[in-house]
């Protein structure tokens, strides 16, 4: 804390529009925030680096802070752009770039940054990534060991396979015969595990039937990236924690048609012990008392006929035959240019690219426009729209 750095933000404050600033260390940008303090992102002192640095200047003492930055870190670039938003978030727009890596928001001051910051006295920044297009909710789905949960999520992706993403979470228990690491859960040694949870690293965790479990934010992120709609197969606790996370999901409770029928099959499945079935059960009861009725869940499905619960789960994701003959998942990319300017008007961000390079994608100017952004650090922020002055290049209308 407090030591001088090699350059000087008033350089940076000069004539030099949002950064591209090129010296010897590689591009810096300084953005002021609340009049206070000074946001210097950009080459970091240490070449080894692997992502943008950020450093606070406080106007008032002079006083250099290195700040915790947390979420999914941009990779260093030649160049980059950045804008204030609004008091809470800076827009980081990287040069020589495609549009999947190009948008990338510094959080600041937003409800989760204030929150980290309480938890480890000191400065913190978050880095979330800003996905173009409006990606479908993320699905939750929970319900008592047994009832069927996983059945019908395997049902739902045999029968969307580019729609559906499976989150695959970690766990601290042992992996079951035909359970493979990486692709059923990422099978997780408890110290780990704890390690990960402290650097923020989880979206969400629950102690469940003896062992760990929890949502990595990546385990999330990759299925989104891939254009995915993602499902999370999670206990109640687990839930309750999304739900008060900045992820917008659909929640889905999967209730047995009667406690018997449930022993029935978790007894069937022959995949636990008997103690480990006794712990299920006796959570289970807990477990359907807060589904039906904590108020976390938009859906209470019985899973009683699987068919007939799968249509039912099927109608509450707006699926029906007309959606499966237009799946799709692949969006074109729009190149961003090393050299750019960019400008803020309203809720909208004007980029300026210079020269037209066709064969690259590369258009004169474009417009971002954040006004509908969801989600945010940890997790992606998403939701924006690209348009160029001759139309919309957005991701609807890039396949
Ligand atoms: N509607 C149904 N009728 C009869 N059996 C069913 C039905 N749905 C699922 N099953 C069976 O019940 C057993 C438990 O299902 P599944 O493994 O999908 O439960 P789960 O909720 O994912 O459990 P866990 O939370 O422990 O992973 C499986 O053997 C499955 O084939
Ligand atoms: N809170 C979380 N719960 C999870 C997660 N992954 C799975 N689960 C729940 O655990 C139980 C038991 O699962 P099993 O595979 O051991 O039978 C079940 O209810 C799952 O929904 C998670 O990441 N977080």
């Amino acid at each position: 804390m407090g030591e001088a750095p090699a350059f000087v933000v008033d350089d940076l404050n000069g004539n030099v529009p949002n950064g591209l600033h090129l010296n010897s260390k590689g591009c810096e940008t300084a953005i002021s925030v609340a009049c206070s303090k000074t946001y210097v992102i950009g080459a970091s002192e240490n070449e080894s680096e692997s992502t943008i640095g950020i450093r606070i200047l406080y106007k008032s003492t002079n006083e250099w802070v290195i700040p915790v930055v947390l979420g999914t870190k941009p990779k260093p670039s030649k160049s980059h752009s950045a804008i204030i938003l609004d008091e809470d978030r800076i827009l980081v727009i990287k040069g020589n770039t495609t549009s999947d890596d190009s948008f990338w928001f510094l959080e600041v001051n937003t409800a989760f940054v204030k929150e980290q910051k309480m938890r480890l006295g000191t400065e913190v920044v978050a880095w979330s990534k800003g996905i173009i297009g409006e990606a479908e909710k993320p699905v939750v789905i929970s319900g008592p060991s047994g009832v069927g949960k996983g059945t019908l999520i395997s049902k739902l992706m045999e029968e969307f396979p580019s729609m559906f993403g499976f989150s695959v979470s970690h766990t601290t228990r042992a992996p079951r015969n035909n359970e493979q690491n990486g692709v059923h859960y990422h099978f997780t040694e408890l110290s780990v595990m704890e390690k990960d949870i402290k650097d923020v690293k989880f979206l969400e965790f629950a102690a469940v039937h003896g062992n760990l479990y929890g949502t990595s934010i990546e385990a999330v992120e990759v299925v989104a990236d891939k254009g995915k709609r993602c499902i999370l197969d999670i206990d109640v606790q687990g839930a309750r924690s999304v739900r008060d996370s900045s992820l917008e999901a659909i929640f889905i409770f999967i209730s047995p048609p009667s406690f018997e029928e449930l022993e029935k099959r978790l007894r069937a499945r022959g995949t636990e012990s008997q103690e480990q079935i006794e712990k299920r059960l006796q959570n289970a009861k807990a477990e359907l008392e807060q589904g039906n009725s904590s108020g976390v869940f938009d859906h209470i499905l019985v899973n009683d006929d699987l068919e007939t619960c799968y249509e039912e789960l099927k109608k509450v994701l707006g699926l029906n035959d007309a959606v499966r003959s237009t799946q799709k998942s692949v969006i074109d990319l729009v190149h961003v240019p090393l050299e750019h300017t960019v400008s803020k008007i309203n809720q909208k961000i004007l980029i300026n690219c210079g020269i037209v390079d066709r064969e690259q994608l590369t258009i004169n100017k474009f417009l971002l426009d954040f006004a509908s952004v969801k989600g945010g650090a940890p997790g992606r922020t998403r939701g924006l729209n690209i348009y160029s002055l001759n139309g919309m290049i957005g991701a609807q209308n890039l396949s």
